[in-house]
């Protein structure tokens, strides 16, 4: 996950290959709710991880349920039996419509019926969410539920017990929301005990098949309700809700849109293939691959996966009622800047009720792209950008997931432009790893991914620097020093001699250049492996450093380690760290600083560094063998230690990190395209 301030996304060329998709935020959240109220264990697999259902999961413990994690996507859930074992309780929803109507349904009745006092509260934006109409429909019911802030909306306190009347049909408003008839139906199995519940749908029932989906995870659980069209629903007397033991979350199905939009946009090559959601799913949103095949995409599909690759092109324009697939339609709308004419979204008024307005955050949006877009209360006419009329930008996400998720489609554009992302991290609501699941069917150009080169002499601060400016822009690092400590390493090891005379000798070169071609280097997680050896202690050593910087002067072991370093060019960016990444391994790198500081002050960083690992030399000795190693860098034939001319100079001897970093950071705002 990226937890940063912005991601920058290249521009993109091409998609293909595989993703797996995570557990649908839909399912989870009504499944975990069904296990919740049943009696006895039921084992959920392939669960979503995230922020929505993370709050659920919270406020089922709150309440008492059991729940044993068994691996990161499986939770078995202990069910209440419809009993209460916990009657007081404030519980945290953060924005997960998909917990707080439910939740206050089952609490209102539960309590109803139990006795109990619970609040239900989440993020502010989750208190501009309409709920009054959900309440409306528990109070016919004779339940108590109250508004704590404004009227209509959360947060909300439900209380009991309540003599419920059940005999008369409940009626609901469908056309808000259908969470509210959701929350009502996966509710009313607990009370209709001794005569059949129904409830009437006034107004034209929106999103229908989310409606669909919980009735076919009722009939999961054990509750067959019966459906007159889609106004009357009844639950029949005598409902119980019986666990199945297992059930396997289907991959989310609105965030295959996105994968089915890459492979519409760029998969000619090979097909974007979609594991987890397919043609016998019972999520809605699969329509939307009908509504990418109506752009152009050719999509084949099989019971549990998607095929997808490009077909016309450009794509083209759209007119489509969307009621059924309000989320996954969001996608079409980043997707008809790339169509051959405007294209209209109708029947999405419930978009101004979701995480933001999103009519009006994704009018914004494209605009911010350059495009010409038109609104009304319910509906979208989206103009597509001519190649020449897109423009670099830092898309606004309005901490709403799909805005994010929409917004990376856009780095297709023709005009080769990035993309900016603010606030990434709001994808974590129902897919935390969108964008490394994104680099995993993607491809830039090579050219195109951005890198910052940090050169300069030892221990003015490279490594350091490098890390936080990766970790800060979501880059990669290549610490090539470390490259020429494991080759030092793997010299050792395989008993090849690096003093000065043996470098002399050509053979020797020469198996240190194999040695280097083939090095068996890995980093994860903050540890160097060389083969099947973590070595990350060991390479940090003044040693490895003395016998990196023997070998780093044959031309076979930097010629060999050049393929290795490039290869670190990857999504969505590179912060290289080393003597030459600017003057030979990327001289195309969009900023180049060289570091320095003071001699006297780097031997003093180094002391301390030692220091803390507690080993110990003298200042004077690391003063001297710091002189020696900067003159031989400097001295050597190939790829001396020299700034690139295109580099900027930063001296930090009297700077702190932060201010290394920051100074950088400037620099790189500045070479960015991104009209703010
Ligand atoms: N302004 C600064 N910028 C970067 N590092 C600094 C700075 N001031 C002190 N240091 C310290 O210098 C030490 C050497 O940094 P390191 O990143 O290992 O250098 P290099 O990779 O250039 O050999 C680190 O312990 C770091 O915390
Ligand atoms: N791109 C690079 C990186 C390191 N090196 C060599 O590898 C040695 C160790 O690099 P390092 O960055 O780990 O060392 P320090 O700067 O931390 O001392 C340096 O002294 C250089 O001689 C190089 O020649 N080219």
């Amino acid at each position: 996950m990226y937890d940063i301030p912005f991601l920058d996304l290249p521009p993109l060329r091409r998609a293909g290959g595989t993703v797996r998709l995570p557990g649908s935020k839909s399912i989870s959240n009504r499944v975990l709710l069904l296990a919740a109220l049943s009696a006895g264990r039921t084992v959920v697999r392939d669960l979503l991880d995230s922020d929505d259902t993370r709050v659920m999961l919270e406020a089922l413990q709150t309440l008492g349920c059991g729940l044993e994690r068994l691996d990161a996507t499986t939770v078995a859930v202990t069910g209440l039996a419809g009993r209460l074992p916990v009657r007081q309780a404030a519980l945290f929803l953060g924005n997960a419509g998909t917990a707080m109507r439910p939740l206050t349904a089952a609490l209102a009745l539960l309590a109803a019926r139990e006795g109990g006092h619970f609040e239900l509260r989440g993020v502010p934006r989750m208190h501009e969410r309409p709920i009054g109409d959900l309440v409306q429909a528990l109070r016919q019911l004779g339940a108590g539920v109250d508004h704590l802030g404004q009227e209509g909306y959360p947060p909300l306190r439900v209380r009991g017990p309540a003599a419920l009347h059940l005999e008369a049909p409940i009626r609901v408003r469908g056309d808000v929301s259908s969470q509210f008839l959701t929350a009502l139906l996966l509710a009313l199995p607990l009370v209709a005990q001794a005569q059949p519940v129904t409830v009437e749908v006034a107004g034209e029932l929106i999103s229908k098949p989310y409606v669909e989906m919980t009735l076919k995870l009722l009939a999961r659980f054990g509750v067959a309700v019966q459906r007159d069209g889609w106004r009357r629903f009844t639950i029949p007397a005598g409902a119980r809700y019986v666990t199945p033991g297992e059930v396997h979350v289907e991959g989310d199905a609105s965030a295959a849109s996105y994968f089915i939009a890459a492979g519409a946009l760029a998969a000619t090559a090979q097909p974007v293939t979609i594991e987890g959601v397919g043609l016998a799913s019972i999520q809605g949103d699969v329509a939307f691959a009908d509504a990418a095949r109506a752009m152009g995409a050719v999509v084949e599909g099989e019971a549990n996966r998607l095929h997808v690759h490009r077909g016309a092109w450009p794509l083209r324009a759209l007119d489509l009622d969307c009621n059924a697939i309000p989320d996954a339609a969001m996608t079409l709308a980043v997707l008809a800047l790339y169509a051959d004419g405007p294209s209209t979204l109708r029947g999405i008024g419930s978009w101004r009720v979701k995480e933001t307005d999103r009519i009006a955050a994704m009018a914004a949006e494209l605009r911010r792209l350059g495009a010409t877009v038109e609104e009304g209360p319910d509906w979208l006419r989206v103009h597509p950008l001519p190649a020449n009329g897109w423009r670099a930008a830092a898309l606004h996400t309005y901490d709403d997931h799909r805005m994010a998720m929409c917004g990376s489609l856009a780095a297709f554009n023709p005009a080769r432009q990035p993309v900016r992302i603010l606030d990434p991290r709001c994808v974590a609501k129902t897919f935390p790893d969108y964008f490394e699941t994104l680099w995993q069917v993607v491809e830039a150009d090579p050219t195109d991914i951005p890198v910052i080169c940090i050169d300069g002499p030892s221990a003015s601060g490279k490594g350091t620097l490098a890390a936080a400016l990766a970790r800060r822009l979501g880059y990669h690092v290549l610490d090539s020093g470390a490259l020429y400590r494991l080759v030092g390493l793997a010299a050792a090891r395989a008993g090849v001699p690096t003093d000065a005379a043996a470098l002399q000798d050509e053979a020797v070169q020469a198996r240190l250049g194999e040695l280097a071609r083939t090095l068996p280097a890995r980093f994860d997680g903050g540890r160097v492996w060389l083969g099947q050896e973590d070595v990350t202690t060991e390479l940090r050593s003044e040693e490895a450093g003395a016998a990196a910087s023997r070998v780093s002067a044959v031309p076979a072991v930097r010629a060999g380690l050049l393929a290795l370093q490039r290869a670190f060019r990857r999504l969505p960016g590179l912060v290289a760290d080393g003597r030459d990444m600017g003057t030979v391994i990327f001289p195309d790198a969009a900023l180049k600083v060289f570091l320095t500081a003071s001699a006297r002050a780097r031997a003093e960083r180094r002391h301390e560094q030692l220091r803390a690992r507690n080993e110990h030399a003298s200042i004077e000795s690391l003063l001297a063998e710091l002189e020696a190693r900067d003159a031989r860098d400097r001295a050597r034939s190939v790829a001396p230690l020299a700034a690139a001319e295109d580099a900027l100079l930063l001296d930090n001897t009297h700077q702190t990190i932060e201010e290394s970093v920051e100074a950088v950071l400037g620099w790189w705002a500045q070479r960015r395209p991104f009209e703010v």
